[in-house]
């Protein structure tokens, strides 16, 4: 039996979850057919609330810590707690195979059990007029809660969609390679029916509550709401598994980063400027603000840069919670509560950015020079023109009002030759 249950766990010994287990789709189809007609919960409340937002020990100690305790998470068997205040659930998550008395192994029963359906709420960044609210209406729908874990085909979509590339090892060398932050990892995967390449971001904790699940959606609704742009990193899928998120993304070639990288040149640091304002003008347009604009949230791929993570992205009308970014890009106004310019915070904290990647110097986290940023004391930038530093000065403005916004930045004279460049195109 312990064979059998090793061929089972083996992702190249199969094909079908039916290989797996004979009654999964019998299982799966009513599992699924009883979601299908469960009406899902309210969308969130309209909060002005802020959270802040947490941040870890940003040492590679620490984040060694953490990407073990999120692999010890890996490696320890998954049991999922049942609604106790819903005898339904616990019902519906029964196996029928057990029902029926037919022997499923416990390894499989483990593999069903990592899959979790995705929770149906509203999404509060979509505007589509074609969404009946109505449908949004019933008090609570049980896939979004605390539902049974059992996926579709009862197998872990991620192990059988994906085949990782970059192995995680406990060094920073890898650490580098990889992409990390504060709530998730992000690992180079390809498409095992595809061919193709992407990276797939996994939340680090387990998301046991629907707050908890919500606000990681955040970062789903605001990409699947915005589109595609080329200076906006790619989106294809996302999904629930052992109560981790998962999102699919185009995969760049790296982000960018004051440590370990040279200062930025000036025809680079014009470039970056144009194209992120470019993404920005486009996020702007739609009503949404990023928040959290850095070097670590900017991708490159193919020379093209991409704004990445948003984790943070809010509307700019100010009917969702306020999530502040990382204090270091944040300006004054974010700091004393004032979010009537949300637009603004990040025309600031991309000011801050390209800033911090011309000097090469880590901004300041605290004390007088990082007050001295948010009073408008910008220092000079040797070798840059001086147009384009007054255009950073003006972007790290104190006053949000009179901080350019993303379509005044790219009418800028400075970018003449990108817009022709981008024009003949
Ligand atoms: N699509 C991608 N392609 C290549 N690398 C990526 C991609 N998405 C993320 N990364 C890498 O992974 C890192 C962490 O990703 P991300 O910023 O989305 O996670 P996070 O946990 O939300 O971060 P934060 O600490 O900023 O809150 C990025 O800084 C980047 O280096
Ligand atoms: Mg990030």
């Amino acid at each position: 039996m312990e064979d059998r249950d090793a061929c089972i766990l083996s992702q190249d010994f199969f094909c079908t979850p039916d290989y797996l287990t004979p009654d999964a789709p019998q299982l799966a189809s009513g599992f699924d057919a009883d979601k299908e007609n469960t009406p899902c919960p309210q969308s969130p409340e309209k909060s002005v609330a802020r959270s802040k937002r947490y941040k870890r020990d940003s040492s590679p100690k620490g984040r060694s810590m953490d990407l073990m305790e999120a692999d010890s998470q890996e490696i320890t068997p998954v049991r999922f707690s049942l609604s106790q205040d819903d005898p339904e659930e616990e019902k519906m998550a029964q196996p029928s195979s057990q029902k029926r008395g037919s022997y499923v192994p416990h390894s499989a029963r483990v593999l069903r059990s990592q899959v979790t359906p995705p929770p149906c709420i509203k999404n509060p960044y979509n505007m589509d007029p074609r969404i009946d609210d109505n449908v949004f209406s019933v008090r609570k729908c049980k896939s979004s809660g605390s539902s049974p874990s059992i996926g579709a085909d009862g197998l872990s979509r991620y192990r059988t969609d994906f085949h990782e590339i970059e192995v995680w090892v406990m060094t920073i060398v890898c650490l580098q390679q990889i992409g990390y932050g504060n709530f998730s990892v992000v690992f180079k995967v390809l498409r095992r029916i595809e061919g193709c390449l992407y990276a797939v971001k996994r939340s680090i904790k387990q998301l046991h509550n629907d707050m908890d699940r919500r606000q990681a959606l955040k970062e789903v609704h605001t990409l699947v709401a915005l589109g595609n742009h080329e200076n906006i990193v790619g989106y294809f899928t996302s999904w629930f598994e052992t109560e981790k998120l998962y999102i699919q993304m185009e995969l760049c070639d790296r982000s960018l980063s004051v440590n370990g990288d040279k200062p930025l040149e000036f025809g680079d640091a014009l470039e970056l400027l144009y194209q992120i304002c470019k993404g920005l003008d486009f996020i702007h347009g739609r009503g949404v603000a990023h928040l959290d604009v850095k070097p670590d949230n900017i991708y490159v791929r193919n020379g093209i840069y991409k704004l990445g993570d948003f984790g943070c992205a809010t509307l700019i009308d100010r009917s969702l919670a306020i999530e502040e970014g990382d204090s270091r890009y944040m300006p004054p106004e974010m700091l004393n509560e004032k979010h009537e310019h949300l637009d603004k915070v990040d025309i600031f904290s991309l000011g801050a950015a390209v800033y911090e990647l011309i000097r090469g110097t880590p901004l300041p986290v605290s004390g007088h020079q990082f007050a001295s940023l948010r009073e408008g004391k910008i220092s000079l930038l040797p070798g840059h023109p001086m147009q384009f530093q007054s255009l950073i000065k003006s972007m790290m403005d104190p006053d949000p009002v009179r901080r350019p916004s993303a379509k005044e930045i790219l009418r800028h004279p400075i970018f003449e030759k990108l817009r022709n460049a981008s024009a003949k195109k």
